[in-house]
């Protein structure tokens, strides 16, 4: 199996954040793409996506043909790249990567198309952020494996079919919401990320760690995943870090009091917030009295993006139950309160003048 990457797959790296869950230099997605599984039995957790590609995968093999089309879809750092790229490991196939944005014209796309060999994977990642002609091209490869190409100009032009290869196209998004509905209904297997529970996590901090050649202690490594927001890139992260922090500050050795010292000194607090975190919490509830309140004036408030918000920061905070999300706004929760020490008044909830 081969990997290619193409000219086009190279995204713009989104703001960096001390550990946070987007992806950031060049030189910490090398260390972040040593550390990745290479084999779906190596993959930890997210049972139920596993469950079902191995399945589809063996079927797939048995019978020489491609796999269905899947989509990925989660919050950043889950996984998504990592599981596209077994999928082609357990296929034995090559793998193809770009990304939704680079693809601008249809030529761009075509190339990629026309290029795959017999059942290959092609990778598109952020695949909400085709452009519509782009999508266009897709959606008769995928039904099909054909492509409809203009030849020539003016008068004289007149479209084509190719015929492609059978292959599997890969789609990861972190919003599913954002998909048009023909292309989401072309997909066959449809995968939904979760986050991790600490002990997945702690699972995979140990796995580093071995990778890494660091020594660490079960309950410091139960302390990190503990900290990571259920998500196993800052899993990785933090452990980084704080390897570096124990071989200044000790004898190189992760112990629970080591791991301690070191998420105090990176802000990482009990519960696994960052300042981010920590920040939009904050300002709902003092800034505008526990909400509810507008996603766009959250964002002018911490002077962070929507897309960062509602990617980033929020679904975390939703599933761990401090912040709700309801179509006046979003609400900071009893726990959000309890979380920084304050009362929480539950006669500011009804914000419209109806009693409970
Ligand atoms: N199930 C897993 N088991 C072990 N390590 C994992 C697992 N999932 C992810 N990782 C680790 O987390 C890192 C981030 O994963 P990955 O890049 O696949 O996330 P992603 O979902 O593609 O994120 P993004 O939305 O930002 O593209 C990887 O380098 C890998 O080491
Ligand atoms: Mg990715």
């Amino acid at each position: 199996m081969s990997i290619q990457t193409d000219e086009w797959s190279q995204t713009p790296a989104p703001s960096p954040r001390l550990v946070g869950a987007s992806s950031a230099s060049p030189r910490e997605e090398a260390l972040e793409r040593a550390l990745r599984p290479k084999s779906l039995h190596e993959y930890v957790g997210q049972a139920k996506a596993r469950e079902q590609l191995d399945i589809f995968i063996g079927a797939a093999r048995k019978r020489g043909e491609a796999l269905d089309h899947v989509l990925l879809f989660g919050p950043p750092g889950l996984g998504k790249t990592t599981l596209s790229h077994i999928i082609a490991a357990e296929l034995g196939v090559n793998l193809r990567q770009t990304s939704g944005p680079v693809l601008e014209k249809p030529r761009d796309l075509a190339a990629l198309l026309t290029n795959l060999e017999r059942n290959d994977v092609l990778f598109i990642d952020e695949i909400h952020r085709l452009s519509p002609v782009v999508e266009e091209i897709l959606y008769p490869a995928l039904e099909d494996y054909q492509i409809d190409i203009m030849i020539g100009e003016g008068p004289a032009a007149r479209s084509i079919k190719l015929d492609l290869q059978p292959f599997t196209l890969v789609g990861a998004t972190t919003r599913a919401g954002m998909l048009t509905n023909p292309l989401r209904d072309r997909f066959g297997i449809v995968a939904r990320l979760e986050f991790y529970t600490p002990q997945e996590l702690s699972r995979i901090v140990t796995r580093s760690a071995g990778l890494l050649n660091v020594p660490i202690d079960e309950d410091a490594s139960l302390e990190v995943a503990t900290r990571s927001r259920g998500t196993p890139r800052i899993a990785n992260r933090l452990l980084r870090r704080i390897r570096d922090f124990a071989d200044v500050k000790g004898d190189g050795r992760i112990t629970l009091e080591i791991a301690r010292q070191a998420l105090k000194l990176l802000d990482v607090d009990p519960v696994g917030f960052d300042v981010m975190d920590r920040k939009l919490l904050e300002a709902v509830i003092h800034r505008f009295d526990g909400g509810p309140v507008g996603l766009d004036n959250v964002a002018a408030s911490i002077g962070e993006e929507r897309e960062t918000i509602e990617d980033v920061i929020e679904p975390y905070l939703i599933q761990q139950g401090y912040l709700q999300r309801t179509p006046r706004g979003r609400i900071a929760t009893q726990a959000a309160y309890r979380h920084f020490g304050l009362p929480h008044s539950d006669t500011a909830l009804p914000r419209d003048g109806t009693l409970l």
